[in-house]
């Protein structure tokens, strides 16, 4: 199939097959958009934009559930949401075509860093070009058109896929998207969360072998201990100090280091080491000692570094700093005109549909619930809901028994058409790769060899 216009999508099987990320992600499929301008004014020609469905489309193709991931999902939902999706659950694929789009300058298969600059024959690298949350909504309304997608019944993210679900009603036509449920998220990105994200990027930075970014971009050349950092910090705001204190408090553990690097640990001067009660320097340990918290950390970081890259981190972090739904949108004023924050948010808030649902986890110290409660306060007709969690801003990707009855008891209040038979499958043809899957475990492993 193809299609000669610019600016709308064709179907492709091919994707990027050297694209090592990509291929981590199941089932996936591949639409190729002829010409894209981005918001920054830079075109891209063939841009591929990776994304996942459940379900089929209703005969007034309208039946559209839009999934928005988070900074380093992908387009395969089950794989992050696995709880949530299915017959009866929140994203139900038997009465919704559920849609879930990889954004630009992820890794895991649409346009990024990784792809191939058409001008050098080469990988981007750090010469991707800025693309924003606006950009992302342009691009998979895109893949929707050519899926025949007459409309979008709600849009569902966390994060900075609550960023984009609060972008798709305004970049979108009147009416395209019927509802709305924003997640841990915000009407732009403050100082804090912009803070956050520098730190990361300079932990990037200070890795020598970050090379400006033109280290060989798969997992092995990556600037490890840099993206590991940067891992390691953003996990302390994606949790809490409740949940640190209640998982490890002052828990010890034997980390388990290979010979290598126990040799080349450096040997601290006798004046650094404790004493013995004899007041002889205590013997160095091979082995040492370490709280749990930190093996915890450390693991978090290896574990992300086989599945990210740097450049695609720096890439969506800066387009997180970019959100702000009043950008652009608000007319010129004089000093002495000037509006509330409020009033800003609610005139360009006002233009999204109303009786938005808007949840909030009560233990976020990233996206605080007070930045929820003001887009409930500026959506027209919104609800709040704040969920109990210890587990702070990752609450949205972990307490799935409440985000389920939420969601839920929502979508049966603004969708009563879609469950007028509680009992059957309005449709028939359901295609998913949901039931495959095997449940993925989350425990403790107090000794952990890295
Ligand atoms: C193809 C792709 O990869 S797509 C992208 C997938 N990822 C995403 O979509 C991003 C969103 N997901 C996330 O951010 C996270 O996965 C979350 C929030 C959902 C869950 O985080 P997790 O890391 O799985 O949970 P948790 O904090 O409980 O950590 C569990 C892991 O830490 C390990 N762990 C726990 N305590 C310790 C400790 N003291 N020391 C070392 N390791 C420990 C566990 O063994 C477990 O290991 P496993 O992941 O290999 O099973
Ligand atoms: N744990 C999530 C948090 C970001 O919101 C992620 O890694 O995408």
């Amino acid at each position: 199939m193809t299609f000669k216009t610019d600016k709308e999508a064709e179907l492709d099987t091919s994707g990027d097959q050297n694209n090592y990320y990509a291929s981590l992600v199941q089932g996936q499929k591949i639409a190729r958009v002829s010409t894209f301008t981005l918001e920054s004014g830079v075109s891209l020609d063939s841009v591929p934009v990776a994304y996942s469905t459940w379900g089929a489309l209703n005969e007034e193709k309208h039946n559209v559930l839009v999934i928005c991931h988070a900074l380093t999902g992908s387009s395969d939902a089950v794989d992050w949401w696995r709880p949530l999706i299915g017959p009866g659950k929140a994203l139900d694929y038997s009465r919704y075509l559920i849609f879930c789009a990889n954004v630009l300058g992820s890794p895991y298969g649409s346009a990024s860093p990784l792809s191939m600059n058409p001008e050098t024959g080469g990988p981007y690298g750090p010469s991707f070009p800025e693309t924003t949350i606006r950009d992302d909504v342009r691009m998979q309304k895109l893949v929707l058109d050519t899926l025949g997608v007459q409309g979008v019944a709600v849009v569902i993210g966390g994060s900075m896929g609550g960023m984009t679900t609060l972008e798709w009603p305004l970049c979108t036509p009147p009416g395209y998207v019927k509802n709305i449920v924003p997640i841990a998220t915000s009407a732009d990105h403050g100082a804090w969360g912009i803070s956050w994200g520098e730190t990361q990027r300079q932990a990037i930075y200070s890795d020598s072998t970050f090379d400006n970014g033109w280290y060989k971009p798969v997992p092995e050349g990556q600037p490890r201990m840099g993206l590991g950092t940067a891992r390691t910090i953003a996990m302390l705001t994606y949790r809490s100090q409740g949940s640190f204190e209640s998982r490890f408090g002052r828990k010890r553990t034997i980390a388990l280091k290979s010979k290598e690097e126990t040799d080349s640990l450096p040997t601290p001067p006798p004046s650094h080491r404790g004493s013995m009660s004899d007041g002889t320097p205590e013997p160095l340990r091979l082995s040492p000692t370490r709280f749990s918290s930190q093996n915890y950390l450390q693991y978090q970081a290896n574990k992300f570094l086989s599945r990210f890259d740097a450049n695609c981190y720096i890439h969506l972090t800066k387009k997180m700093d970019s959100h702000d739904v009043t950008q652009g949108r608000l007319p010129q004023r004089s000093d002495s005109n000037l509006q509330s924050r409020e009033k800003d948010l609610q005139l360009v808030l006002g233009r999204a549909p109303p009786n938005a649902l808007v949840i909030s986890v009560e233990s976020d110290i990233l996206f605080r619930p007070e930045q929820q409660r003001e887009l409930a306060r500026c959506l027209p007709d919104a609800k709040f809901v704040s969920i109990e969690s210890p587990d702070g801003h990752d609450g949205f990707l972990l307490e799935f028994d409440t985000l389920n009855d939420v969601i839920v008891s929502h979508l049966k209040d603004c969708f009563p058409s879609f469950y007028t038979n509680e009992s059957e499958c309005p449709i028939e043809a359901v295609e998913t790769h949901a039931d495959k899957r095997v449940h993925s475990v989350f425990g403790e492993a107090e000794t952990v060899d890295f």
